[in-house]
């Protein structure tokens, strides 16, 4: 079988440059510039890396950003006004705390406190269980991007069986939701499955986001399936430091009809998908921009 590698990063700069198209009009029509906001508490080197990345995509599309850093020993009170003024803020349609934060902030009351129709994560209940309801618009960037590339490498998705490793709130729950609504057979498999690797065969579509290094092989993997790899894991190899995803590429790439390598697949449609979340709650929210009065 012939290996069909899908280039996310490819297929992100175009959903970016179409968006950034969009994005002009937009402002041509008189609407606001639609505004990202990025708050990452800490030093945590891989955290910086991805902030930066998020907010270089987002002047690509043409957004205006905003970075808040704050000191990795600041208080929840502190962090809580951050997010608190940036709800207010009338520029600013999307924001995004970087997670994890350290231990001793509260992550699920920043979730909560974000205003649902900022939470370009789509992690707050509230759009949590409007995708569970078939009602969303804010939906997890990671499985976004997955369905995106799925659209394209499956089409219908109707009927076929998606097996999703990994039960996380940002990305298997959600994932199995999407999927769901697509019309597949979904099932959920973790760290209590009996055996994972027996029921991963029979996927027509399978997402690892488990992240467990490699931990996906051959064995996994039915003949012809469309493998997802969500995971972003840096490992050590040979003395040198190297990203690798919860597939074993090498191992199962021959077998598959198509699959997402690491890097280069689904982390550059996550960001891809965080600027469309931030247009989708832009144009929600439909604010034009201040008219100058001639005189
Ligand atoms: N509130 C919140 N929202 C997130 O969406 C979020 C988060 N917190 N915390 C961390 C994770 C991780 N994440 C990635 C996004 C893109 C890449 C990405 O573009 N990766 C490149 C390369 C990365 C590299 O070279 O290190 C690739 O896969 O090709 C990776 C990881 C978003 N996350």
């Amino acid at each position: 079988m012939s290996v069909n590698v899908i280039d996310g990063r490819q297929l992100a700069e175009r959903l970016v440059e179409e968006m950034a198209e969009e994005v002009k009009a937009r402002t041509g029509q008189g609407y606001q510039q639609p505004g990202l906001a990025v708050v990452l508490v800490g030093e945590d080197p891989a955290s910086a890396i991805y902030v930066r990345n998020k907010i270089r995509t987002a002047e690509k599309a043409g957004l205006h950003s905003v970075v808040t850093h704050l000191d990795a020993s600041c208080s929840q009170q502190a962090l809580d006004k951050v997010v608190s003024e940036l709800n207010e803020r009338d520029d600013i349609d999307g924001i995004l705390v970087q997670l994890p934060l350290p231990a001793h902030l509260s992550e699920e009351r920043i979730i909560n406190l974000i205003t649902p129709e900022k939470d370009v994560d789509g992690f707050h209940p509230m759009n949590v269980g409007q995708l569970a309801t078939g009602q969303a618009h804010l939906i997890p960037c990671t499985p976004l991007g997955c369905l995106e590339i799925l659209k394209r490498e499956v089409g219908d998705l109707s009927g076929k069986h998606a097996v999703v490793v990994g039960r996380s709130n940002i990305v298997g729950k959600p994932m199995a939701s999407l999927l769901l609504q697509a019309n597949c057979t979904v099932t959920v498999v973790h760290s209590k499955t009996m055996d994972a690797a027996n029921l991963c065969k029979q996927a027509d579509i399978l997402v690892a986001a488990v992240g467990v290094p490699e931990l996906v092989d051959r064995a996994w993997v039915k003949p012809g399936a469309v493998v997802l790899d969500v995971g972003i894991n840096a490992i050590e190899k040979d003395g040198k430091r190297k990203l690798v995803g919860d597939v074993n590429f090498a191992d199962v790439a021959d077998i598959c009809k198509a699959i997402t390598p690491v890097p280069g697949g689904i982390g550059p449609m996550t960001i891809a998908c965080l600027i469309k979340n931030t247009l989708v709650a832009a144009k929600q929210r439909g604010v034009k921009q201040p008219v100058v009065k001639a005189r």
